[in-house]
């Protein structure tokens, strides 16, 4: 075997597919390493994680191939240390195996919890979480504000908001939870490969290796955090409910359900095909929330930097908005359906920046062929969607910001177009575009409608360090900071 310059060890022969190697040695950016492997040797590559074979999907053609060709052979998710911890013994949606478990809660999701008609339901949540950002980037009153802060509690406002009912944004709450850690230690955890995934069948081994590198006290503790913090909000909605049922109360109107209400009463109700346990609503609970948070954030965060980089695309995202929203206050959802430019700045956005670069990685269940080559069953399959949106052969100019190439072109994120992919597809893909579209649009468009936007004084465009943080999820590093001038406050 010899050496390449990515450190990685070719095999002598042919072999199925090109490359072999390990994933540890890929750095702390794999998204961009990969893109460099399969620069090099193709969209279709065979690494060894550990004793795990995985391949890197990192072309549309390829993608479409996984997730729609394929779709049904590869829909299952590898049972990582990390998920089986965190998430109730991958009972959630996002990490529960194919199965007839599966099925049935991601059928609840659709039909019950993320349904159009939910999501418009939780406009009163969106709005009010939007006007509460404009109120915390005024109180700045002209100084530089840290907008990643603002952007990061309005996500967290609309999930918690959506998910249990309420945000836990006063009175102290945030801060005794512990989300902000909470979160980032569940996105650092979960994005890692932990020396457990090395050895998988071997329970033994999976253990001493979470034991020896500190993983499990981790992973425990923050699944308590999360854990205790469930059972209080479970509590409280059970409380309500008996309170609800003493005073006789009318049934509550559909539009006043958030998430755990919803959950709650399918759990109660008899006409269900599969009961729920109470472990089974945290798990999909930590799904909403964990799923909804960081993506959200991620989304926006990138979105302001983009225009703030670009005072063209600002000027016409504002000015579109202004035009449609004219002297009223807040931006409604009506206005949103009219925002053509804005909905191209987040696709733009999210074809540079997806929030989960290598979507999550689904797993083989028999043999498939991928772009000529096989596949064997119990393959691990990332699919590099950061790649495919920077792929010059189906993007002209491909590093350059430019919402304007979605202006000219139907291409979506909605799973049917397999260059731009940060929602993943098919079976396993996101079932909560609607939901994340309509917080992202909304968000945005209040921005650019009661503020102008500039660096902070002294800084240039070049100046901003761009790094980022590869997890499951992937943000920047650095807070991106503004200064923001009233327009319409
Ligand atoms: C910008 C926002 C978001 C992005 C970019 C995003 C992206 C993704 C991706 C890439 C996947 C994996 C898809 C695949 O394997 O093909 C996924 C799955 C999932 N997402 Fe999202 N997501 C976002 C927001 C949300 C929100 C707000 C929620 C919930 C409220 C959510 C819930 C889920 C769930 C439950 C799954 C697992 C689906 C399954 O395995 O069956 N996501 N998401």
């Amino acid at each position: 075997y010899k050496s390449n310059r990515y450190g990685l060890n070719l095999p002598p022969g042919p072999t199925p597919l090109p490359v072999i190697g390990n994933l540890h040695q890929l750095g702390r950016r794999p998204h961009l390493s990969l893109r460099r492997l399969a620069l090099a040797y193709g969209p279709v590559l065979r690494l060894t994680l550990g004793a795990v074979p995985t391949v890197v999907i990192s072309s549309a053609r390829a993608a479409r191939e996984v997730l729609r060709t394929h779709d049904l052979a590869l829909c299952s998710r590898p049972q990582t240390y990390a998920a089986r911890h965190l998430f109730y013994g991958c009972t959630d949606i996002a990490f529960a195996p194919y199965g007839a478990y599966w099925r049935h809660v991601r059928k609840l999701c659709i039909l019950e919890l993320l349904s159009a008609r939910r999501v418009e339901s939780f406009a009163p949540a969106r709005a009010a979480e939007a006007a509460r950002m404009v109120s915390r980037v005024a109180a700045a009153d002209g100084a530089t504000v840290n907008l990643s802060k603002v952007l990061a509690r309005y996500a967290n406002g609309v999930v918690c908001r959506a998910t249990f009912g309420r945000d836990f944004l006063e009175g102290g709450e945030y801060k005794r939870h512990g989300f902000e850690g909470m979160l980032a230690d569940y996105q650092e955890l979960l994005g890692g490969f932990s020396l457990g995934d090395f050895y998988p069948g071997s329970a033994m081994l999976e253990e001493l290796a979470g034991r020896a590198t500190g993983a499990k006290a981790r992973l425990e503790t923050t699944f308590r955090r999360f854990d205790c913090l469930f059972d209080e909000v479970i509590e409280e909605h059970l409380q309500r409910k008996r309170k609800g049922a003493e005073e006789e109360e009318e049934e509550e109107e559909e539009e006043e359900k958030d998430l755990v209400d919803v959950l709650l009463e399918l759990q109660g109700s008899e006409g269900l095909e599969m009961p729920l346990t109470r472990d089974n609503v945290k798990a999909v609970i930590l799904d909403m929330f964990a799923a909804g948070t960081d993506t959200t954030f991620i989304a926006l965060d990138w979105g302001m930097t983009e225009l703030l980089l670009n005072p063209k695309a600002m000027t016409k995202a504002r000015h579109e908005v202004r035009s449609i929203v004219g002297d009223q206050r807040l931006v409604s959802e009506a206005h949103i359906t009219r925002m053509h430019y804005l909905k191209a700045v987040i696709k733009e956005t999210l074809r540079l920046h997806p929030p989960a670069p290598l979507l999550v990685p689904r797993e083989s269940m028999q043999k498939v062929k991928i772009d000529g080559y096989d596949v064997p069953a119990k393959t691990r399959v990332f699919v590099n969607a950061w790649a495919i949106g920077r792929d010059p052969e189906a993007w002209g100019d491909p590093e350059r910001f430019d919402p304007e190439r979605f202006v000219r072109s139907s291409v979506d994120y909605k799973g049917q177009d397999f260059e731009l992919i940060p929602f993943g597809a098919g079976r396993r893909g996101c079932p909560a575009i609607a939901f994340s579209a309509a917080s992202i649009e909304v968000a945005l468009a209040q921005l650019l409608h009661s503020f102008d936007w500039e660096l902070p004084p002294g800084v240039r465009p070049e100046d901003l360090d761009l790094d980022e943080v590869f997890g499951i999820t992937m943000h920047r590093r650095d807070d991106l900071e503004a200064v923001a001038k009233p327009h319409i406050v």
